[in-house]
C-alpha cells in the first residue's frame, strides 16, 4: 500500500489556465520520490495541488490511512513578527497538539542538531537566511507524520546543515515515513532518492529509478544530471 497516490488531471491558478496536467505519482513507505524541474516547470504547483491549495484543482489525492497526515517544510520562510524561535517552536506544539514531554525531547535534540540552541530566545526575523530555513525544518520534523512535503530544502543550507538535514531524513524513511522533495541539486537527489519525477512545462517528462530514468534518457551510465539536460534538450 502507497502512502499517498496523486493523480492531477489539471491544476493552475486560474480558471482553463492549468499550469499542471496529467501529473500522477505514488509514494510508498520509506521512499524518497525526488520531484525535479527547471524553473517555472511547475513543481510549487504540483505540491499545491497535492496539499489542495489551488484555486483550481481537478485531482485525486488518496492518503492509504484515509486521512491527511503531512508535514510541509515550504522553500520560503514562513515566520512571525515578534515571535522568538522558542515561541515559534510553541505555537506550532499547541497547534499540532503535541505532548509537553515528546515536545520537550523533540525540541532540544533538533535545536541542538541544528546547533540554534544558543539563538531559541531570538527573533528568527533577524536570522541569516540558512537559519531561517532551519527553523523551518526544526517546525516541520517537530511532526512525525506519514509523509513529508519539503520544497527545496538545499538552497541556503551549509554542508553541515544538509549532513544533519540528511540524517532526519534517513531517520524518518527507516521508520517507513515517505518524502516527496523538490530540488535542483541534482547531485545530492541523485544519492539519496529512490526516485525521480522529472517535470517540464507542467507535465511528466521522465519518471522512475535513476536506471529507468537512465533508459528513458538513452544515456546508460549518465548521471542524474546529464540525463535531465538529455532529456530536456530533446524536448526543444
Ligand atoms: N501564484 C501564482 N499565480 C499564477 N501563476 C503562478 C503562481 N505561482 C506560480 N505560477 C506559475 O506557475 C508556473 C509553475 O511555477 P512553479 O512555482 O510551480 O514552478 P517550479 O517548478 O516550482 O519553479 P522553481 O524551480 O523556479 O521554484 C510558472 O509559470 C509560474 O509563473
Amino acid at each position: 500500500m502507497d502512502i499517498v497516490k496523486v493523480n492531477i488531471k489539471t491544476a493552475g491558478y486560474m480558471a482553463n489556465k492549468p499550469i499542471i496536467k496529467n501529473v500522477a505519482l505514488n509514494i510508498g513507505y520509506g521512499e524518497l520520490i525526488g520531484l525535479i524541474g527547471p524553473n517555472g516547470a511547475g513543481k510549487s504547483t504540483i505540491i499545491k495541488a497535492i496539499m489542495g491549495l489551488l484555486p483550481e484543482n481537478d485531482s485525486i489525492v488518496e492518503f492509504g490511512g484515509s486521512y491527511k497526515n503531512y508535514s510541509y517544510i515550504p522553500e520560503q520562510p514562513v515566520l512571525y513578527e515578534g515571535l522568538t524561535l522558542w515561541e515559534h517552536l510553541e505555537f506550532a506544539a499547541s497547534v499540532y497538539e503535541i505532548d509537553q514531554l515528546e515536545f520537550l525531547n523533540k525540541t532540544e535534540g533538533l535545536l541542538k542538531l541544528f546547533r540554534l540552541t544558543h539563538v531559541r530566545h531570538n527573533m528568527p526575523t533577524t536570522f541569516s537566511k540558512g537559519m531561517q530555513q532551519k527553523v523551518m525544518l526544526i517546525l516541520g520534523f517537530l511532526l512525525s507524520p506519514s509523509l513529508y512535503i519539503i520544497d527545496e530544502p538545499f538552497i541556503g543550507l551549509d554542508p553541515i546543515g544538509i549532513k544533519d538535514f540528511l540524517s532526519l531524513i534517513q531517520q524518518a524513511r527507516n521508520q517507513g515515513t515517505g518524502v516527496l522533495m523538490s530540488t535542483h541539486s541534482l547531485d545530492t537527489a541523485e544519492k539519496i532518492c529512490t526516485s525521480f519525477v522529472l517535470i517540464n512545462d507542467g507535465t511528466i517528462l521522465a519518471k522512475g529509478n535513476l536506471q529507468e530514468i537512465r533508459e528513458q534518457s538513452q544515456l546508460i551510465n549518465g548521471s542524474l544530471f546529464d540525463c535531465f539536460i538529455e532529456l530536456l534538450e530533446k524536448t526543444l
